[in-house]
Formats: C-alpha cells, structure tokens, sequence
C-alpha cells in the first residue's frame, strides 16, 4: 500500500508576503531611518554611507558586483512570481519524477526567462562570458531546487510552491542601537524557503566572489534579526553564491545573532551620528577600494584635511591587488630591523657581486651607484641606482647583466623607483629558531597563539598572530623539499614554546607519517590526542571542533564576552587556543567520501573560529584548482607559499606568481594580510 505523503508546509506571513515588493530606496529618510543596503555600505565605508545622505543619493559600492546580479535577481524573482502557474512541462511532472528530470524543467523554466530579458536589453549580449556564467548559474538554481524538493511525494510544481513561498520580501522593524536608540531597518529579502517539519531558511543569492563574505554573512544576519523582530519567525540564514558553480554557506542562529549584537547594533548607533555629521565619518580600512569607489571626487573634496600622506599607506590595509603585469610587490618590513649575527662571509659576497654589476652596467655604457646592499640568509639583495642616466637606460642594460651573471642566477627587480640586483648566496646562512624566539620573546610571551614564520631579507623576524582576523587560519603549500615540512614543525615548536599546554593544543594531522612523528617526545604534553594519520579520523575531530566552538560562544554571551582573550581575562578556567595542522589535506579533498564533509567543516570553522580560539593551519603539496577549492582559500586568510611547481600553483595561493621561483629548503612568501613579505624559514 502506497503511504500518503506528508502535507507541505505553508507559512503564513499575511496577504502581500509573497513577492511583495520594499519600497523604493529613499536616500531622503530620516538620520533614524536606515536601509540594509546602507548598513552594509556603512559596515565596509562609512564615508560611502556618510556621502550617500549627504548627497540624497543612494550609493551601490561597486566592491565585487557582478554586472548580472541584479539580472540574476529579476529573473529568480519572476520565476518565483510565476510559481503559481508553471509551464506544462513542469506543471505534468509526476511525484517521484528522477532529480535530473525535475531540474531539466526548471532549467529550462529558468533560462526561458534569460533569453526574454536577452532581448529586452540586446547590450548584455555584448558580454558573452558573464552572460555563460549567468546561465550556468541558474541550471545550478535549478539543480539545487530540483534536490530540495526531491522526495516530498508530491508534484514537483506544488513541492516547489511550498519551499519557495516568498520572494523578495519586504520587511522592516524597530531595532535598539547600542546606546538605546530606536531606529528603523527596512530591507528586501531575497526569499524564504520553506522545509519540512517548519524550519524555515532566509536567503541571500549572490553572484560576487567570496571577497565580500563579511558583508554577505552580516546582512542576512541582519534580515535574520528584522524577520524576528518584525514577524516573530525564527529563521536561519543562509547564503548561496553562484561562482557560477554554487557554495552554500549557512550560519547559525547563534552566529547570526552575535554579528547583529556585536557589530551591527553598535554601528547602528554610530551610522545615525554621521548621518547627522557626515564630516565625522572615518575612512574605510579597505584603502585599494578608493580608486574604484564611486563616490571618490567627493570624498576627496569633503575629507580632504583627513587624507593621509600618499607614502604612508594604513598599517591594516588589505593584501594589495594583484599587478596585472604578474610581478611580485613586496612591503617594507614591519619591525625595526634587530640585530643581525656578524656575516662577515655574506657581506664580502654581496661586495663581490656589486662589483660585478656595477662592472657588467659600465660595459652597457651605464654608470652606476650602489645603494643599500642586503645580505639575508638566502638573497643577496643590492640596489643600483644611475643617477646621470635616464632610468630607461639601466633597465634596458640590466637584462644584459642578468645573462651575463647567469652563473650567479642574477634577477633584476624593479620596485617603484628603486632597482635593484637579487642573487640567492652561494653558502647560505642557516636561521635557527630558538635565535627568532628569543629575538621576539617579548611578543611570543604575551598571548598564546602568536608565531613566528622565519627571518625577512631585512634581518627583521617575521611574526603573525592567531589572534589576528587576518591570519587566524593558514593556508601552506610547497611542494617536495621546499622545506615544508621543517616549516610546520617549526611553526608548532614556535607557538607552544612559551605556553603551557592549558593556554595552548594541538590537533596533528600526519597521513603520511613524516611530518610530525619526531615531535611527540617534545611536545606531548600540547596535544590534544595521539597524531592522527586515518583521514576519516580527523572528520570527527573536526565535528567535535565545530561543536566546542559553539560551546565556546555559549560561554561568551553568558559572560557579555566577544572573544577568547576577553573570556581569558575574566573566567576562573581559562580555554586553551585550539590549533589542527593537517599536512598534505589534498588527500581529504581527493575522495568522494570525505571532501564535503571536510569542506564543510572548513567553512564553519574558518568563518567563526577565530574568536572562539579555533584556528586551523592546512598544508598541501599541491596547490591546484582542484585542491584549494574558494571554500578553502575565502576562508583561510594567512598564506605561505613555499617553493611551488608552477606560476599556476603560486596565483592559487598569493593571487600572484613568484612562489615558483622561490629557492626550495624553506625560502617562502607570506601574506597574514599585511602584504607580501619574503623570508627564510628557521630550522627547528
Ligand atoms: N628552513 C630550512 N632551513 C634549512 N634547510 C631546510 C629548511 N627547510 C628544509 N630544509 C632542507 O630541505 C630538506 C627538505 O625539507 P622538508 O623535509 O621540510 O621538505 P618537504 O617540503 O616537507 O618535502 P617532502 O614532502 O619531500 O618531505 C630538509 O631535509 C633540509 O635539509
């Protein structure tokens, strides 16, 4: 006998719920009155927001925007409309029709709508390769509708109806900024979806990169909290970005509600001051945005006296923008340069290849003067300058030094006005970790969770912090002998050197069983659990790691903590910092098994970790497309790129090339989001 299926869910939001349309923006509302638009303006620029009001115009900042979001929007809109009355083909599906049949229907449902906005606006057409992705993304749509509805046993039409009941809903409340303050928060919300058994998704589509993640996860937190206040419906967000392959991001409530409480309320209050007082209004910390903005003549004429001096850009600006040109742009180092062993045997060698240079240039008929010469622990680095000659002149003769001092392996760089001579030392000098700790103990010592990588070309040590939402997780790769493995140990012996096991713990994840074996003797008492080589095993380390962070944010909103620092300095218990290293995770992203699951937890853990103390360091051999999937790298921010095969390996994890030319035995580029700096790697 054949059972009935379950009846559908239907969630009853009163009589305009389903695709209503929000009224239009209006830029003239009261200081009081704000849009989730403007909130997420404000949450990346407060002058953009600031200059909106001002000005009476609403601002679309361009960060990211894709020129077919917002077609992608009418026609997911449309399609939502005409749900009530689906074409026939779609309409005669049976209950049980197979998945693919099901998202064929709706594939064809949804680009019949592309073709007719095609030909209503024929210069989108002049953009063939975004109008392709488009078109890939709705057949995503499709597949990923077809797989929601899959086995509710009714038609897929009345299935479809049920999941999807509200399209660009409109919503607005009352929310208390911190401080008290009323203020009013209207959005638009791009759909409900409706589950069996009442659980009900609020959702974001989006057609940009995940460089706007931040932004994306704190608006639906935002409409998360709206729905709440103004329908009493507890909804979960989620997000779904079209690539145009599809990754769907969930955040839970937990997670939502802390972003509103903990940053959104608070600039609720400070967005209804710089409206009143659009001068008051700081910069964006995302300086490489400005050339790009929108709204940038007027923000130079209204902030001129706050401009900062061209030379000095913002300490946290962002990774700079890759140089379409593919070279490397290296920032000055960040710590006064300390004290560097006496390499007496480095400096006759960087003195010996000067004269060189300067010898090979005066053949070329350029006359050179030497600038600073820089002896590191691999690169012998020597600046040239010419001052009588045209710039143009060195830079055509300095190919020809370049080949002639092949033997050398001579590289001529150019970095802004500067030129200058790199040569990797003949006998290099070897960095030693204890010497790096000590030279930054005062740093180490302060919190657990700080490290240091290795020794700049400067001498200076470079360092990075757990702590630091930048470089909270680290993505490594290098390929066989680039020194990847004595990175990872050094890198573990550096962080619980001046720590004990209660303030800091590891989770090793070894498939191979030669990265980490000869550490158990020194640092047993830091780990968590035995080193784990079954990949399987660590999926459940994983799910345990996701349910400690919850636990942890639990602990937080009970004591009005944000933070594990702040938690630290008040509970009687401190938590330790949690770190998982897993060497060569290509292995978890290989089989069918475990690859979602692991991703999965990748993004939980990468997107809300950092303040719950979780921090995951993942290391590959082989960094490819397949292998650093965006799941991977939008949610790991610190990058090492140790010597790499291919320039196509070294774009995957710097964005840029240059990790293929790097000398192998722990030569590495770093970017904790601070920019590139080159170093060495100590041994441990
Ligand atoms: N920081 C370093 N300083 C000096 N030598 C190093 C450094 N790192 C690595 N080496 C040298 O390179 C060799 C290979 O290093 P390592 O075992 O870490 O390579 P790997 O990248 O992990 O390669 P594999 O995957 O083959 O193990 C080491 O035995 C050591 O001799």
């Amino acid at each position: 006998m054949a059972l009935s299926p379950q009846p559908l869910p239907l969630l009853t939001l009163g009589d305009d719920a389903r695709t209503s349309r929000a009224l239009p923006p209006n830029p003239r509302r009261g200081a009081r009155e704000l849009s989730v638009t403007e909130i997420r303006n404000a949450l990346r620029c407060p002058r953009v927001f600031a200059l909106g009001r001002a000005r009476g115009q609403a601002v679309a900042f361009p960060i990211g925007a894709s020129s077919l979001g917002a077609l992608f929007h009418r026609i997911a809109e449309r399609f939502a409309r005409e749900l009530e009355a689906p074409p026939e083909p779609v309409r005669a599906l049976l209950p049980h029709a197979p998945r693919e049949r099901v998202a064929d229907g709706l594939s064809a449902w949804l680009l019949s709508h592309l073709v007719d906005e095609l030909e209503a606006n024929p210069s989108a057409a002049s953009m063939p390769g975004e109008i392709d992705d488009l078109a890939e993304a709705l057949r995503e749509f499709a597949r990923y509708l077809a797989k929601q509805i899959e086995g509710t046993g009714h038609r897929p039409a009345e299935a479809l109806r049920s999941f999807l009941q509200h399209a660009e809903l409109a919503v607005d409340a009352v929310l208390d900024a911190s401080g008290g303050v009323p203020v009013r928060v209207s959005g638009r919300i791009d759909a409900l979806y409706c589950r069996a058994k009442g659980a009900v998704d609020i959702v974001e589509y989006k057609l940009t990169d995940e460089a706007n993640q931040e932004l994306d996860q704190a608006q639906v937190a935002l409409y998360r909290y709206l729905l709440r206040s103004a329908l009493d419906l507890d909804a979960e967000p989620l997000i779904l970005r079209f690539k145009p392959g599809l990754i769907e991001t969930k955040l839970s409530a937990v997670a939502a509600d802390g972003i509103v409480e903990r940053t959104l309320l608070p600039l609720l209050g400070r967005m209804v001051s710089w409206s009143e007082r659009p001068e008051t209004a700081p910069a964006t910390s995302r300086r490489d945005l400005c050339p790009t903005c929108p709204v940038r003549p007027a923000c130079v004429e209204t902030y001129i006296d706050a401009l900062e001096p061209r030379d000095q850009p913002p300490a946290g600006a962002a990774r700079p923008m890759p140089d379409p040109a593919g070279r490397l742009t290296l920032s000055p180092p960040r710590e006064p340069i300390g004290a560097l062993p006496d390499d007496t045997e480095g400096m006759a060698e960087a003195e010996s290849l000067a004269a060189q240079i300067v010898a090979q240039l005066k053949r070329q008929g350029v006359i050179a003067s030497l600038g600073r010469k820089t002896v590191g622990p691999r690169l012998l680095r020597i600046e040239v300058t010419s001052p009588r000659q045209r710039v143009a002149q060195l830079d055509r003769a300095a190919q020809d030094v370049e080949h002639h001092l092949a033997g050398y392996n001579v590289r001529f760089e150019r970095e802004e006005a500067r030129r200058y001579f790199t040569a990797p030392r003949r006998v290099p000098r070897k960095v030693d970790l204890e010497t790096l700790l000590a030279r930054k103990a005062a740093f180490l010592r302060e919190r657990p969770g700080r490290f240091v990588l290795g020794e700049g070309l400067d001498g200076e040590v470079i360092a990075g912090d757990l702590a630091d939402g930048s470089s909270c997780h680290l993505l490594v790769a290098g390929q066989t002998g680039s020194g990847k493995s004595v990175f990872l140990r050094a890198l573990v012996v550096g962080l619980c050197h001046f720590h004990p096991p209660a303030a800091i713990r590891f989770t090793l994840v070894d498939p191979k069983r030669v990265t980490f074996g000869g550490l158990t003797a020194g640092i047993g008492a830091h780990l968590a659990g035995p080193i784990v080589h079954d990949v399987e095993a660590l999926l459940a380390e994983l799910d345990a790691l996701v349910a400690e962070m919850e636990e942890r944010y639990t602990l937080f909103e009970h004591r009005k903590v944000q933070s594990i620092d702040d938690y630290n300095d008040t509970a009687p218990a401190p938590l330790p910092r949690r770190v998982v290293v897993v060497d060569e995770f290509q292995d978890l992203i290989a089989s069918r098994a475990t690859r979602q699951p692991f991703l999965d937890a990748v993004k939980r853990l990468g997107s809300m970790a950092r303040a719950a103390g979780i921090h995951l360091v993942l290391a590959t051999q082989r960094p490819d497309r397949t292998t650093v999937p965006g799941e991977i790298k939008a949610n790991l921010g610190g990058r090492i790129a140790l010597r790499v095969q291919e320039l196509v390996n070294s774009r995957i994890i710097l964005d840029q090339g240059g990790a293929e030319e790097l000398l192998g035995k722990g030569d590495f580029y770093a970017d904790l989001g601070h920019g590139l700096v080159r170093g060495q790697a100590p041994m441990a």
